[in-house]
């Protein structure tokens, strides 16, 4: 008989819609609000979490079915409440192929927000820069990206499709929607962020930084900033038709000079995201108060610019 599965039955490689709806239900029936809006909170960018009124936490291990962090340092828990007038909830933080998880497991989040009735996918991450233009302390709003996890193949979508979720050939144009980007860069300029960029970010499985050679093939190929996160989560959540924003944080610069001797380190990515934290959180509120104000929930008494 023919294997249903081909990539393999464990929950690794598969898991089926109801076991997703199961995960979805049961953050369901232990919060007060029905959230619109799920947000992906990049290392070191999980304060955005404390701008949430009515906040209620879960922890991941406490979610059965749900993955758990294994960086350390990393929280682990979702923070559910009210934001900018919106029902929110806050993944602090997300989960990485290099931790040792398939990235259908990474991405399942993102499919369990879609079941819980979420429509819009907020990303942050932490990054480096490929591009000579880029400064440490940079936001750069993420135009595309390039999977180099995905290009061979290692695709979160890898496996039986569910139509209820998508297609099975879901196509990647505009994976990161064009007016929410639009949209950021008046914000940015409203709140005088200086220079703000607009580029590529690349997926690197990690967790070992990216070689001198390897940064110089990034920056022929295109690449503003590169990370070791975020594609496979836009890769689900396009699948299943939630509308995305991202943006990075540039937290180091890429080393293109043998001579210069520059080694990357996390204490580094920490204190810039600590650096920035409060514009970070200030423009994701923002385009989260924009949200509401379109769907006209506006919130006049909430605001979380510090
Ligand atoms: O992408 P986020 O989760 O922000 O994390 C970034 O920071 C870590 C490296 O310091 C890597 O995990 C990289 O992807
Ligand atoms: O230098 C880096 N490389 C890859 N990912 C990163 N995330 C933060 N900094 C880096």
């Amino acid at each position: 008989m023919a294997e249903k599965y081909p990539t393999g039955k464990s929950e690794e490689n598969h898991i089926p819609y109801e076991a997703v709806k199961a995960i979805a239900d049961n953050i369901l029936s232990r919060i007060q609000v029905k959230p619109v809006i799920g947000i992906i909170c990049g290392s070191g960018l999980g304060s955005l979490t404390e701008a949430i009124t009515n906040a209620q936490n879960i922890e991941y291990k406490d979610i059965p079915g749900f993955p758990v962090s294994t960086v350390a340092g990393h929280v682990g828990r979702l923070v559910v409440g009210m934001l900018e007038g919106l029902p929110v909830l806050a993944m602090q933080e997300r989960f990485h192929y290099y931790e040792g998880y398939s990235l259908i497991k990474c991405a399942r989040p993102v499919r369990v927000m879609k079941l819980m009735g979420i429509e819009y996918l907020m990303v942050t991450n932490a990054a480096s820069g490929i591009n000579p233009a880029y400064k440490v302390g940079d936001i750069m709003l993420i135009r595309d990206h390039i999977n180099f996890v995905g290009i061979s193949g290692n695709s979160p979508l890898r496996g039986p499709n569910d139509e209820r979720f998508g297609p099975r050939f879901p196509p990647m144009t505009d994976a990161y929607d064009p007016a929410l980007i639009t949209r950021a860069l008046g914000i940015a300029e409203e709140m005088g962020i200086q220079d703000v960029k607009v580029g590529t970010y690349c997926f690197l499985g990690g967790p070992n930084q990216e070689s001198i050679a390897e940064c110089k093939m990034l920056h022929t190929i295109g690449v503003d900033a590169v990370g070791m996160s975020t594609a496979h989560e836009v890769v689900t959540a396009q699948h299943c038709g939630l509308k995305v924003f991202a943006f990075s944080l540039i937290t180091s610069k890429a080393s293109l000079d043998y001579e210069k001797k520059e080694y990357a380190n996390r204490a580094e990515v920490v204190a810039v995201g600590k650096s920035r934290e409060s514009t970070c959180r200030e423009l994701m509120c923002r385009m989260i108060k924009s949200i509401a104000a379109e769907r006209g929930t506006s919130d006049p008494s909430c605001g979380c610019s510090m």
